[in-house]
């Protein structure tokens, strides 16, 4: 027997074959289910109620009535505990059923009983009553005061406001009925209904005693706002999104889940059928992962296009495609398809993408990778679709040790094929200077802000054995994708910066990370992990230990014309408004979340001043890839923008550097200047090219700028840029170098200083 908490929705089942009659105390909580009643069961037994309109998951009867005489009642909450048996029948536990021979509900005075019949009567016919009543009933100052109080907290209920979405009452509006109400009420107030509101005072019951009436209240008030309501809530209606696909429902996929830690080789196996398959497409996380299938499958004599955001590369026969997972196409048909990474549906930015790729590709056979996470999940998602779900479970290539005695804070003791992981661009280039300064070590970097041809150029070198660059220093870009000999992962920190403030990194990323470690295939008989500092060992091994946390929902994001639907709805509005307004609105599956969206609005509201982009445009725009903290590539965008609205041809408005970096400030302005050269390609890519007709130089440019940065990362040795006079500069560059700026800034980012601190007091 499994015993279950309900909340709103209760469901009963007596167990005691005796009970005749049944009356219902506080069941004005909640609704019934209608599977309820089984009369054979309770021979008089009559839920006296009525319907109102509720969505779909709520098909059921609102009951707030008792049955006079009764053996049996229930107080409280006493649903708030169902017992489920082996056959699937829902029981109410005894222990909320009292026996009473005297039916007076257990209250004891007649008095309370009144009120008590108050509680169980009609909501209509109260609220018809009311709605009649010429005028109000002369009420005492002391209860008037205690009205006041509940109508305040009425008006201010997460409970309430949440039941009227029910009712399609929204919550922008709820107040304003809530208001409403209150002004009606107190114009038509009787004095048993005010008795009975006084004797609970302002908590949840009276809520839940009033909210019926309410409901009445506004079918009858506010009609329209009712309706308009619904029509937008249902054209926000993101519930089974596995229907928006119906050629893929229409299909019976194999979908083949490979299930395993990192270096076990899950991407390996999901390979080798795509290249089988005499038509296949690879989704991948990123970029570099795509390129890299793309280079791997045709050295294989597979042709292979590759896709990606900023680049089209046909190669000619090819019936493969290496793409990145947005860019997926769900109307081509395919026999074979793989979704890397598919653990990457739980994320709060990008998730939609994989969501969309699982429920839409029209492929045959469908491969997903990933860590078990997102198992259950995808179970679910096969039970929705009709899809056959095959599991592969696969264990690590080598084993990872950890290495208990750390580098106790000193980075001399840095060796041959280590990897040091640091969360902001600022510690690396720190710890890769201090490394070079005390020892004959040379490092490569790998971070986010890098093109993925020079993260690919940097993990090249790092794997060449016949040069002198034997140690890497890196973020947690690092943590995917690449195919890097490291022997050993050493954590410079377990802290990072979360976009808001400094909290421990999270352990499915720590497993992540670590397990870059001893990959196959590499000269190292096994991975190592471990950290800089010895405080931080406690947590990297409880990370490690830990299993994986499983994952219940996953991303969703509307498609254009879903957005478009709903704009009709409100006309007027700005983009960022309609986006906030359908945040609010749709309706999403238990499974599902609806991604993050902030980075969009921040664009949408940038954009709002340029006159003449359509809906759709806007929509494009916003999803560029552009880093939103750094203002000189959102004034590109900006730029890129308004030449577009006007219809002139976009120019890419920008020098091309001629020489590498001889200091961090021209290494931060190399980074910008890629990153816009790659959102220009992604927007040519994404409009009609001609509206960006420089691609080719965009692409030529970047290519350079790729190339320059890696000289200037080989040459690289100067100090990132002092945190005093360019701090403002760094801050703006990306997430992780805010930290740096919190760590600096505030008492409690006292690690860091100090393995900074540490760090230079240990090292010769
Ligand atoms: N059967 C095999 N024969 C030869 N090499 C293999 C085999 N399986 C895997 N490898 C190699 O082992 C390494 C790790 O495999 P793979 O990338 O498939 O692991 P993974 O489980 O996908 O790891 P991650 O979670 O890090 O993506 C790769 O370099 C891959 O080429
Ligand atoms: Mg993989």
């Amino acid at each position: 027997m499994a015993i279950r908490p309900a909340r709103n929705l209760f469901y009963l089942y007596l167990s005691k074959n005796n009970v005749s009659k049944l009356r219902f105390l506080s069941v004005s909580s909640g609704f019934l289910h209608t599977h309820f009643a089984e009369p054979k069961k309770i021979q008089d037994f009559d839920v006296y109620g009525h319907r109102i309109p509720t969505p779909p998951q709520f098909s059921s009867l609102w009951c707030n009535q008792w049955k006079k005489l009764n053996l049996f009642h229930f107080y409280g909450h006493p649903f708030s505990t169902v017992v489920e048996n082996g056959d699937n029948e829902l029981e109410v536990c005894d222990v909320d059923v009292e026996e009473n021979e005297c039916g007076d509900g257990g209250f004891g005075s007649e008095k309370r009983l009144n009120f008590v019949q108050i509680a169980s009567r009609d909501p209509v016919e109260i609220y018809r009553e009311l709605r009649d009543a010429t005028k109000c009933e002369k009420q005492t100052r002391a209860d008037w005061d205690t009205l006041i109080e509940i109508f305040r907290c009425f008006a201010k209920s997460g409970w309430a406001s949440n039941q009227a979405l029910a009712v399609y009452i929204g919550a922008s509006f709820f107040p304003t009925a809530a208001q409403k109400f209150r002004n009606f009420f107190f114009r038509k107030c009787k004095v048993d209904v005010v008795k009975y509101l006084v004797s609970l005072g302002p908590c949840i019951e009276a809520e839940k005693f009033l909210f019926p009436i309410f409901v009445e209240f506004c079918l009858e008030e506010f009609p329209d706002e009712i309706k308009n309501f619904r029509k937008m809530v249902e054209s926000a209606d993101l519930t089974k999104p596995h229907s928006w696909f119906p050629f893929a429902r229409a299909m019976k996929r194999k979908i083949i889940y490979h299930c395993g830690p990192t270096n076990s080789g899950k991407t390996y196996n999901a390979l080798q059928s795509f290249m089988e398959a005499k038509k296949g497409i690879y989704c991948s996380p990123l970029r570099l992962l795509a390129m890299e299938v793309f280079d791997k499958v045709n050295g294989l004599g597979v042709y292979c296009s590759l896709l990606t955001g900023q680049e089209k590369k046909h190669v000619p026969f090819s019936n493969h495609i290496a793409c990145t997972v947005e860019m997926v196409s769900t109307d081509e048909m395919y026999d074979v398809a793989v979704i890397d990474e598919i653990q990457m549906m739980a994320d709060t930015h990008r998730g939609y993408a994989w969501t969309r790729a699982l429920l839409g590709l029209k492929a045959d056979e469908i491969h997903v990778c990933g860590d078990p996470s997102v198992l259950n999940i995808v179970r679910k998602v096969c039970s929705e679709t009709g899809d056959e779900l095959v599991e592969q479970h696969y264990e690590r290539f080598k084993p990872l040790v950890v290495e208990a005695k750390t580098l106790l804070g000193d980075l001399t003791k840095v060796k041959s094929g280590d990897c040091v992981v640091a969360f902001s661009r600022r510690e690396i280039f720190e710890v890769k200077l201090a490394i070079e300064k005390h020892s004959n070590h040379r490092c490569c970097v790998i971070y986010g802000a890098l093109p993925p041809e020079t993260r690919r150029q940097q993990a090249t070198l790092f794997n060449d054995p016949n040069n002198e660059f034997d140690v890497l220093v890196a973020s947690d870009a690092v943590g995917m994708g690449l195919n890097l000999n490291i022997r050993r992962i050493i954590f410079y920190t377990l802290s990072k910066y979360n976009g808001d403030r400094i909290v421990p990194v999270p352990a499915s990323q720590v497993k992540q990370i670590a397990g870059r470690a001893g990959r196959r295939g590499s000269r190292y008989p096994e991975g190592l992990a471990t950290t800089l500092q010895l405080e931080d060992l406690d947590y990297l091994i409880e990370c490690l230990k830990k299993p994986f946390e499983e994952v219940n929902k996953v991303g969703l994001f509307p498609f254009y014309e879903q957005v478009e639907l709903f704009a009709g709805q409100i006309p007027n509005s700005t983009f960022a408004e309609l986006l906030d307004r359908f945040g609010e609105n749709c309706r999403l599956d238990g499974s599902y979340f609806l991604c993050q969206y902030n980075h969009i609005k921040k664009i949408a509201n940038m954009l709002e001043k340029v006159q003449g982009l359509s809906l759709e445009d806007r929509f494009n725009f916003c999803f560029a890839p552009v880093n939103i903290r750094d203002p000189k590539a959102m004034y590109h965008l900006l730029k890129f923008a308004s030449s577009y609205a006007q219809a002139l041809p976009v120019n890419i408005a920008m020098g091309m550097p001629n020489c590498s970096a001889r200091n961090d400030s021209e290494l931060l302005d190399l980074e910008t200047k890629h990153q816009v050269l790659s959102m220009y390609m992604w927007l040519s890519n994404h409009f009609e090219g001609e509206k960006f007709p420089y691609f080719k130089k965009a692409e030529a440019m970047a290519t350079g700028i790729a190339e320059l940065l890696g000289e200037s990362l080989a040459n690289a040795r100067w100090k990132p840029e002092s945190r005093n006079g360019k701090q403002q500069k760094v801050v703006k560059k990306d997430q992780g170098e805010t930290k740096e700026q919190l760590c600096l800034n505030t008492s409690n980012h006292r690690r860091l200083q100090h393995d900074t601190a540490s760090l230079a007091l240990r090292v010769p």
